[in-house]
């Protein structure tokens, strides 16, 4: 089994993670493009961890213009086996008002210009993202809530738009309509991308307004995403170290197959295979074109 290496992608009002001991910060370079961030890579207790700001520090990039691809790739060149992701949404439900942290389980990726895959022409494959997030992963952080009297909710389906506008009232009363939990504008194709990577993916999905159908609250603005984060993030941090010095020293197999995703899926013969794209999948499918 591999060393277990807990990631953590900080979104909206989480640039960085002060708990990390003995810190390193290290700028990988990616054949997919240009990450986020540096990688800041250091330890919680016994646990190596590896932070990495999704929109950069000081909120650089817009969630269309983070290159996904390249900040799995640098995660998995820094060994990251499974990674939790931090992310501010808006709820559809009464009962997850600002504040709530919900432990979301399913995605619909209502994305449409960003690069949602490794794989492609001269290596084409089809991994399964039936489970996409780790049930055994999430576990662990529903476990770090409790020993952190943190309330957290357990699943709920995130929609994920392109932003970087929010949502209309028809859409947001749509996605409520069609029963999704939250909405954000970054989770795809992220762990879309930490499936092709067999990096197993959990998300804390921090709830900071009620998009634009509440009637009887206003409608969602960057303002007051940012205002809520603010009294969010020192939950947020305590929870993640929490899951960090908990975490066990070997990765646990995942039920879900996060780990596996890449056996049988590889759809191109090996004859037929292209040399240029087999080297950029070094890091991300390197376990299985060896
Ligand atoms: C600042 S409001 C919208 C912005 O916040 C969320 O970011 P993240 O998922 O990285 O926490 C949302 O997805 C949008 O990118
Ligand atoms: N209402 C909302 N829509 C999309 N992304 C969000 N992030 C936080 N709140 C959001």
């Amino acid at each position: 089994m591999a060393k277990a290496v807990l990631g953590i992608v900080g979104g909206s009002g989480i640039y960085d993670l002060p708990g990390l001991a003995d810190v390193e910060e290290v700028r990988l370079a990616s054949p997919w493009g240009e990450p986020s961030d540096a990688l800041r890579i250091g330890r919680i207790g016994l646990t190596k961890v590896v932070f990495l700001s999704r929109h950069g520090r000081g909120h650089r990039l817009s969630p269309s213009d983070i290159d996904y691809r390249a900040n799995i790739d640098v995660l998995k060149r820094a060994d990251v086996t499974d990674l939790v992701s931090l992310t501010a949404v808006g709820s559809f439900r009464e009962d997850l008002p600002p504040g709530t942290f919900v432990l979301v389980d399913q995605f619909v990726d209502r994305t449409h210009r960003r690069e949602s895959s490794f794989f492609g022409r001269g290596c084409v494959a089809h991994v399964s993202m039936a489970h996409p997030v780790a049930p055994r992963l999430q576990e662990r952080v529903a476990a770090a809530a409790d020993a952190e009297g943190i309330a957290v909710t357990r699943g709920g389906t995130l929609v994920c738009i392109e932003g970087p506008q929010f949502s209309s009232r028809a859409e947001s009363e749509t996605y409520r309509g069609l029963g999704y939990a939250v909405i954000g504008m970054t989770a795809m194709p992220e762990a879309k991308l930490a499936r092709e990577a067999e990096i197993a993916y959990a998300s804390i999905a921090m709830v900071t307004d009620f998009d634009c159908w509440h009637p009887g609250h206003d409608h969602v603005s960057a303002a007051a995403v940012v205002a809520v984060m603010a009294a969010n993030a020192e939950r947020a941090r305590r929870l993640v170290a929490r899951v960090a010095r908990d975490f066990p020293a070997e990765h646990e197999p995942c039920p879900a197959g996060s780990d596996r995703a890449l056996d049988h899926a590889i759809m191109t013969a090996p004859a037929a295979r292209d040399p240029a794209l087999l080297a950029r999948l070094d890091a991300v499918a390197g376990r299985v074109l060896g």
